[in-house]
């Protein structure tokens, strides 16, 4: 783990400028931050900084008093910085103090952003991207959960695009390491928080499994977790009873019909038994990768004709690529149509 020079981060930041601030969140600000490449010095990497405050003091001086918020962000630095690298989930750089936290940089905003504001710049996910971000997000929480992480706060709005709109979870300041000795008390965000979880002991991989689910049906159906202008005001409330009457088109949002119909009502089964109340039926983050993955190969297994087209397509170019080549020598040209 890399240790940052505090004054270091504040050249970065430009000082915490308010321009430099991306957002807030309730464990601290979070800044972008322009740090020299340690191997070339003319080279400037993109990073964000999260701070317990919006102007931090390093720990040495006399108005450092040690808040809830720099506590949570202690937590998110020693969670993060046990975690062996994952490709889905946010990539932690280093730490200054143990305080301020150096993670990649995310141009792209978050899936929260994406599917619940509307703009034209990026044009709305397709189907099959959605389930490609539900799928990547499944595995991080299977890596978390095979590393003993407790993640206890996925949403929509933790999941954030880099530069190439790749999915990453980040956001780790409720999680617990399972091994631990300490079960903190339930927390989490309303409208993805397990109901079941109303105490430390409660605690288990399946809190996480519930969150997960609500966000799989928020992917489907582009409907906030929690929208009071609709009745029920509840994704939960107002999928569940949906899918078990098998309406899977009154669900998703934009696509999905026609030969995905199949694919989305196993996807929406699971979502449905993710958040079901009997905690020990939802499945296990293994099981939804697993799952997920056969579903995305089911719409290709149902194409055979197409499949066989475009097979048919590609021989027939490789046999006329053989023949020009067998008829074709230096300084002769031979046309095969
Ligand atoms: N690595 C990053 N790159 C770009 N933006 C980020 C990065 N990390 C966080 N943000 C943005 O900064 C804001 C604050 O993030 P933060 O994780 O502190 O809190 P949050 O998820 O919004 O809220 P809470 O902590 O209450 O759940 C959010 O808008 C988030 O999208």
């Amino acid at each position: 783990m890399r240790e940052f020079d505090y004054e270091k981060l504040v050249v970065a930041t430009d000082g915490f400028s308010p321009s430099r601030l991306i957002g807030k969140g309730s464990h601290g600000f979070v800044y972008k931050g322009l740090l020299q490449d340690q191997d070339d010095n003319k080279r400037h990497i993109v990073v964000a900084i999260k701070t317990p405050s919006s102007s931090p003091s390093p720990s040495s001086s006399p108005l450092f008093k040690k808040s809830e918020q720099t506590k949570k962000l202690e937590n998110e630095i020693s969670v993060m910085s046990s975690l062996p690298r994952s490709p889905h989930v946010l990539s932690f750089l280093g730490h200054a103090e143990k305080r301020l936290m150096v993670v990649d940089f995310m141009p792209n905003g978050s899936l929260h952003q994406l599917l619940h504001v509307s703009t034209s710049h990026p044009p709305p996910p397709t189907w099959l991207n959605r389930i490609e971000i539900a799928l990547k997000i499944a595995r991080a929480v299977h890596f978390l959960h095979e590393q003993s992480i407790l993640h206890r706060d996925i949403k929509s709005e933790n999941i954030l695009f880099d530069s190439n709109w790749e999915p990453k979870l980040a956001d780790f300041g409720l999680a617990v390491d399972l091994t631990g000795k300490v079960k903190p008390a339930p927390a989490g965000t309303i409208g993805y928080l397990d109901p079941s979880y109303t105490s430390p002991d409660e605690l288990s991989t399946k809190t996480d499994i519930y969150s997960y689910g609500v966000v799989l049906l928020e992917i489907f159906s582009c409907r906030k977790a929690i929208d009071v202008s609709r009745s029920p005001a509840s994704i939960v409330d107002w999928a569940i009873p949906l899918i078990e009457e098998g309406k899977i088109g009154e669900i998703c949002c934009g696509g999905g019909s026609g030969v995905f119909m199949g694919t989305n009502l196993r996807l929406l089964r699971m979502a449905a038994r993710c958040v079901s109340s009997d905690v020990e039926s939802r499945p296990s983050s293994g099981e939804i990768t697993a799952e997920m993955v056969t579903c995305l190969a089911e719409p290709l297994r149902s194409f055979p004709l197409w499949i066989s087209f475009f097979r048919g397509v590609v021989k027939l170019k490789r046999r006329k690529k053989r023949l020009r080549e067998t008829l074709t020598w230096p300084g002769q040209t031979c046309r095969v149509r």
